[in-house]
Parts: C-alpha cells; structure tokens; sequence
C-alpha cells in the first residue's frame, strides 16, 4: 500500500487547531482562535477571545453596541493575547502565530514583544479599522513577517463516532 496523499499541510493543521480553539468561544458574534508554533513545528500556545480567567461569562455583557462599559470590549481577552499568556513556559523567539483573524494593535505589541516572528491569518475583516492599520505599521517596522493563509482543503471535518476512527 502507497502512502496517503491527501494529508493535510503544516498550514492547515495548525490554523485548524487555531480554528478549533477558537470553538471554545462564548463570544456570540466573532469566535478567534490563534496557535502558536515553534522552528520545529511543535505546538507552544493555544488559545481563543475570552474573558480573563475568574470573572462569569455570564456576568459580563457580549453585546457590541453602547456604552464602553456595557459592551465585551473593556474586558475580553483576545485570543493572540491568550496564546501567548498560555505558552508552555519556552521563549517564543522566532514562533509563528496562527490567528483566524488579524491581530489588533494591542495583541500586536505582545507578539513583538514576545519575539514571535511570523504571523500567519486567514481573515483580515477589520482592515480598516485604526486598531489594524497600526498592527500593521508595527509588524512592518519590527520586520516581521505577515502572511494570508491559502488552504488548498477550504473545509475540514471532524467525526466524533468512533465507527469513523
Ligand atoms: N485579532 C482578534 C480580533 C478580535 N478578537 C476578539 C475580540 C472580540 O471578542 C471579537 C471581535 O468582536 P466583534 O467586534 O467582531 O463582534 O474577537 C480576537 O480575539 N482577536
Ligand atoms: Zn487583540
């Protein structure tokens, strides 16, 4: 028997455990998931857009508009941020981040910060928005490397019944 073809990428994989990750999300409108990897393509982070570890997410609001204080803004933790604050306890120099969407300015300084060199995503919806444009500006400036993940498999499955193992 040859070997199977049809495997998936390094990309996929670990954009997919970002993805998977970002399953765990109560946020009701935008589920972030991010991964981070080292040189030999070894797991050293996970995480996803949550609120910080003690307070109900019951408690807090998840609505988008209003007052500051009445939104998720003030308190979600975004998942870049997560991934890197869970890291097995390594130096993440020369990691790669895998996020399902760009990182924000302040996530962006944590990843500069943490010497992460590579941030790899699959949506880049805000764009636009201030907070992205200086992302940007500051990944540029600190020469690291950003790049739009192009899956060759767009869908990926999984089967929980173990007649499918
Ligand atoms: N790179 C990002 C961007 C956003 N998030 C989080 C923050 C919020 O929980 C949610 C965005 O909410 P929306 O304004 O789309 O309703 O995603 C993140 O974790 N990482
Ligand atoms: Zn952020």
């Amino acid at each position: 028997m040859s070997k199977r073809e049809n495997y998936i990428s390094w990309d996929e994989y670990f954009m997919g455990v970002a993805l998977l990750s970002g399953k765990r999300s109560k946020d009701p409108s935008t589920q972030v998931g991010a991964c981070i990897v080292n040189t030999q393509n070894k797991i050293v982070g996970v995480g996803y857009n949550g609120l910080p570890i003690g307070i109900s997410d019951d408690e807090f609001p998840w609505q988008k508009q209003g007052s500051f204080l009445e939104t998720k803004y003030p308190y979600v933790c975004h998942a870049e941020l997560n991934a890197i604050l869970n890291n097995i306890g390594i130096s993440l120099h020369g990691c790669k981040i895998y996020t399902a969407l760009f990182p924000c300015n302040e996530c962006t300084k944590a990843i500069i910060q943490s010497g992460i060199g590579e941030v790899i995503y699959l949506s880049d919806k805000y764009a636009t928005q201030d907070s992205f444009v200086a992302s940007k500006k500051m990944l540029e400036k600190a020469g690291i490397a950003m790049r739009k993940m192009e899956a060759q498999q767009k869908h990926i499955a999984l089967s929980f019944e173990e007649g499918d193992v």
